[in-house]
């Protein structure tokens, strides 16, 4: 035998070896795969089936995920900022994101969510906060590089948890010998809804289709109005003029339309037909504003599940 070929050939065999092993331990037990990567279609699918009336957080969402996971030299951790009114979408589309990076989702060992009311609830803590904070994205981060951080209720946190987690968002190589390029950090947060609401409205108003409505239309006050706000969590945290944040994506306020296709969407997914007069008289339980045109559901589809349950 030539050794150089037996070489390559014991080589190729442990390789395809380990592969065939890791997947086939991956069956059994979550794995981290960060270099796996992301199937755009299949999120496509995903928000352009489930995601109603969110034209814009539909088409960045899809482009900063595919983006960024196909780069295999990633500059810094990608930082999605979700904006909007309550019940539009925000935590839903988070939950649709986590289950196209690790198909368990919000359960998966590599996502964690944080609700600021829950888990920081004591602004005196602070300091104990931060330190708890920073130490779990640290081991979290050195498990596993392409973890996902989603912070809910941005506009409740106070700041100096935010500045706590600063230094892992920025473009550094390593923070203590640890890189956090490969992380996601998703904020979420009700600052700045006001904003969109009036641009959709003015839209509406204007008798354009909110479909029309872009980015550009948005971005601007929608940076400038969290900058502004000092309730959004987000505001001297040094994020915004630091360039850390890398997408803004606002959650337009739903319409009449909308609801109902949630109610249609919840009969569906209890494995019940749908009725369309239920779907109707859940539609009209909601209530609606401004006051006079009554156009923009004022909970989004946030109590649809609830109101369901008494028809
Ligand atoms: N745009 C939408 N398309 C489809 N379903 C939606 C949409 N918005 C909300 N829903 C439904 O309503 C539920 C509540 O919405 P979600 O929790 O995502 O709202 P949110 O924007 O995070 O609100 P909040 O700011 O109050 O936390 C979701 O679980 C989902 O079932």
């Amino acid at each position: 035998f030539e050794p150089v070929s037996v070489g390559i050939a014991i080589g190729a065999v442990s390789l395809t070896g380990y592969l065939s092993y890791s997947d086939w331990y991956c069956r059994f037990t979550e794995c981290c795969r960060e270099d796996r990567p992301l199937n755009a279609s299949a999120l496509k699918l995903d928000l352009e089936e489930k995601l109603f009336g969110q034209h814009l957080a539909t088409e960045v969402i899809l482009k900063a995920l595919t983006g960024f996971r196909n780069n295999k030299n990633p500059k810094k951790p990608l930082t999605l900022s979700l904006h909007g009114w309550a019940g539009t979408g925000k935590n839903f589309v988070s939950q649709i994101v986590a289950e196209n990076l690790y198909p368990k989702g919000l359960k998966s060992n590599f996502v964690h969510l944080f609700v600021s009311t829950l888990h920081f609830p004591h602004e005196q803590k602070t300091k104990l906060y931060q330190d708890q904070l920073q130490k779990w994205i640290r081991g979290n981060v050195s498990a596993c590089a392409s973890s996902v951080f989603i912070f809910d209720e941005m506009d409740k946190l106070h700041p100096g948890i935010i500045d706590a987690i600063k230094p892992f968002l920025d473009y550094y190589e390593q923070v203590d010998g640890i890189s956090y390029r490969k992380a996601i950090f998703i904020f979420l947060s009700n600052a700045g809804g006001d904003l969109i609401t009036k641009t959709t409205l003015d839209f509406w108003r204007a008798g354009r289709k909110r479909e029309e409505i872009q980015l550009k239309d948005l971005e601007p006050v929608l940076s400038v109005g969290v900058f502004n706000n000092k309730h959004s969590g987000l505001w001297h945290s040094g994020l915004i003029d630091k360039n850390l944040i890398d997408y803004f994506i606002p959650f337009l306020p739903l319409e009449y339309r909308h609801v109902k296709m949630c109610v249609r969407a919840e009969m569906r997914a209890r494995g019940a037909a749908v009725d369309e007069d239920i779907v109707t008289r859940v539609a009209d339980e909601m209530t609606f504003f401004p006051k006079d045109e009554k156009i923009f559901s004022d909970k989004g589809c946030k109590t649809v599940q609830s109101r369901l349950d008494f028809h």
